[in-house]
């Protein structure tokens, strides 16, 4: 029997769990949020879809009630709240890093063997925040954002080569912000032919920039941030783990070492399975991408900077 927990039930969090319900990832989701009967009714919403889909994950909703999350193997972290139009990721830091500290103690209590996937941003912050308040080992926190920014990265290559974004290969690295984040232009390939063979440099530089930007585009459109494709990458990150499925996801991990970096979580090409991040797996940057890399990991320490106040 596997058991999940996602913490906050808003965009990010229902939509995770609705994945994880409706591709049969786990066999039971718990989804917990601090506003009284919204889990509750999000999960009545979805398990009411049971029938129709032919759903067997059974999905509670509860209001705070951190023993009905106990022995889960895997929680999710999306509690915090989003940007508006014209913000930072970091500005959100503030609030954040409280709600994300209160709920790591609690969970940890009651599935003290579990591995964390943190969503709420700043992201990489809030991973590293998970890690100083839990002393956890490195492996068992996970936090996602590369797989998102790698999916819209996809998405955009799919639009520029007209091809199945299925087709795509494609890989984001570094901080998960609108000036930190590093889509590995050279590594994207269609079908195993370089993306530099198809699309002129001016029109990949192009792709990489509205990757970069990809959160703050569809924050701009809706008015809050994004839910569908990362509730969906939240979802992609638990089930290669739970699933022990050794697939190669960028995710923002502790480094100690690995690429020149060390003391902060940042985004690596990570193999992920049942023991959370099994490997880092080191690309062969060039010059110009090791100083892109150095240059994301100094904006994310001067953000972890600010956390001194919530440790
Ligand atoms: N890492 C990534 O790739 C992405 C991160 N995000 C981040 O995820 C977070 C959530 O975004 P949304 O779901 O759109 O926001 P939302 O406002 O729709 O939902 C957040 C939920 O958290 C709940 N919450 C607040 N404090 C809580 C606590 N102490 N315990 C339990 N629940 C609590 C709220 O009641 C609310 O229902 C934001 O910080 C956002 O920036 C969003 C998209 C992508
Ligand atoms: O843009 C935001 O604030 C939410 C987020 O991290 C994303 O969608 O990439």
């Amino acid at each position: 029997m596997s058991k999940v927990t996602v913490v906050g039930a808003g965009n990010v969090g229902a939509t995770c769990a609705d994945v994880l319900v409706k591709q049969g990832i786990a066999d039971e989701v718990v989804l917990l949020d601090i506003k009284e009967g919204v889990a509750e009714g999000k999960a009545m919403d979805i398990m009411q879809t049971a029938n129709i889909l032919n759903i067997n994950t059974r999905l509670v909703g509860v209001t705070n009630d951190y023993e009905m999350t106990a022995g889960s193997d895997v929680v999710v972290i999306t509690s915090g709240i989003p940007r508006k139009p014209g913000m930072t990721r970091e500005e959100l830091i503030g609030v954040n890093a409280g709600i994300v500290k209160s709920v790591t103690d609690q969970l940890l209590k009651h599935s003290p063997n579990a591995i964390i996937v943190c969503i709420s941003n700043p992201m990489d912050t809030m991973t590293y925040l998970i890690h100083k308040v839990s002393g956890l080992p490195k492996n068992r926190i996970i936090g996602m954002g590369g797989a998102l920014d790698s999916a819209r990265f996809k998405y955009y290559l799919s639009l520029g080569l007209n091809a199945n974004p299925n087709e795509i290969e494609g890989i984001v690295i570094g901080g998960h912000g609108d000036t930190t984040m590093i889509p590995l232009v050279r590594y994207a390939a269609y079908r195993g032919v370089p993306a530099t063979n198809y699309l002129p440099a001016e029109q990949l530089a192009k792709i990489a920039a509205d990757t970069m930007v990809g959160g703050a585009t569809l924050t701009k459109l809706l008015g809050t941030s994004a839910w569908y494709a990362p509730g969906a990458a939240g979802a992609q990150v638990v089930k290669a783990v739970l699933h022990n499925e050794k697939k190669l996801i960028s995710c923002s991990a502790l480094l100690d070492g690995e690429y020149g970096e060390k003391d902060l979580c940042i985004g690596v090409p990570c193999i992920l399975g049942k023991d959370g991040i099994e490997k880092i797996v080191e690309f062969d940057l060039n010059d110009e991408e090791k100083d892109l890399f150095h240059k994301s990991a100094e904006a994310v320490h001067k953000t972890n900077a600010a956390l001194a106040g919530a440790l």
